[in-house]
């Protein structure tokens, strides 16, 4: 396999710091810019330093072209406005882009997909092979069951994360609204609290829960009259992640422009 010379956007995130510690130790890989903030306190410092992996000779910056001169491929795990501020400059470098940012509104992945009709753009809201098989696990339940079972989402995270509710989560409602024919922008509901009256049957529940360190945890009910079923996904570490997309940049490489998943990185 030819080496895939990756750059990182957000490279003093948590996802940005594990993918460049594991693409360093990947010889399929080679972490060839890293991109910050212009206001980020960590321009000029060694992105294998601030991962905790000590000098890899790549100073972290705020200029574009220089973190994106030598890489085949981009990875974004940023903050939405950030990706969405972005795209002008993924099409004028015209490279390969991995998203793994979430908190998009439909309207906002409409011109996610417009930049793929010029370049290969992999968007997924979780890089893991088993949130990714939880997906297809979902569709065939949800199928089963989903229009005589109560479908409930509940998603927990770390108390930093800023979006919700996870784009993983809304993936998930995503598939069962489309499984059962029904529409998220009427039938999910967010929230409940006081004199709500009784459930409706179409429901789609979507709950957050933000607490401390969790990385990612993800259950979907189908709740019956005498038994439910629970799907749950429970991530351990951010590594899961990080694998996955730097699976997903050596997949893209060579691809034509295209939207890609994580469906089509693993074959599902
Ligand atoms: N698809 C998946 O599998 C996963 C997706 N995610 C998603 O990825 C995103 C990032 O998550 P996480 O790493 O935890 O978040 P962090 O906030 O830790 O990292 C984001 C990084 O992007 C930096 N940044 C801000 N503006 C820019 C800019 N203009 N150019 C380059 N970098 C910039 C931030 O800097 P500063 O802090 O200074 O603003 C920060 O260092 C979130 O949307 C999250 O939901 C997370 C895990 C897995
Ligand atoms: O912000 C995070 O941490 C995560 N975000 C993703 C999401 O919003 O679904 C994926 C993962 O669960 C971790």
């Amino acid at each position: 396999m030819s080496i895939t010379a990756i750059c990182m956007v957000g490279a003093a995130g948590k996802m940005g710091r594990r993918i460049i510690a594991l693409g360093n130790d990947d010889s399929d890989i080679r972490v060839a810019g890293a991109l910050e903030a212009k206001d980020s306190t960590f321009i000029g410092i060694d992105a294998g330093e601030v991962a905790g992996i000590g000098n890899i000779g790549m100073a972290i910056t705020d200029d574009f072209d220089v973190a994106t001169k030598d890489a085949d491929v981009l990875i974004d795990f940023t903050f939405k406005t950030v990706t969405l501020k972005n795209l002008e400059m993924y099409e004028k470098v015209g490279k390969p882009v991995v998203i793994g940012t979430t908190g998009f509104e439909n309207e906002e992945v409409e011109r996610i997909k417009a930049l793929s009709n010029k370049i290969p753009v992999l968007l997924a809201p979780n890089m893991s092979l088993g949130v990714n098989l939880t997906f297809k696990v979902l569709e065939m339940v949800a199928k089963a069951v989903g229009n005589i079972y109560d479908i409930e989402i509940i998603e927990a995270h770390h108390r930093l994360k800023k979006d919700a509710p996870s784009g993983t989560a809304m993936k998930m409602a995503e598939v069962v609204a489309k499984a059962t024919n029904r529409d998220l922008e009427k039938d999910a509901v967010y929230c409940r609290r006081g004199l709500i009256g009784e459930r409706k049957d179409n429901e789609i529940g979507i709950q957050t829960i933000r607490a401390g360190d969790i990385v990612g945890e993800h259950t979907v009910m189908f709740c019956g009259n005498g038994e439910r079923i629970e799907i749950t996904h429970k991530a351990h570490t951010r590594d899961t992640f990080a694998k996955g997309a730097l699976a997903a940049a050596k997949w893209i490489k060579d691809k034509p422009a295209g939207f890609y998943s994580m469906f089509d990185v693993l074959n599902l």
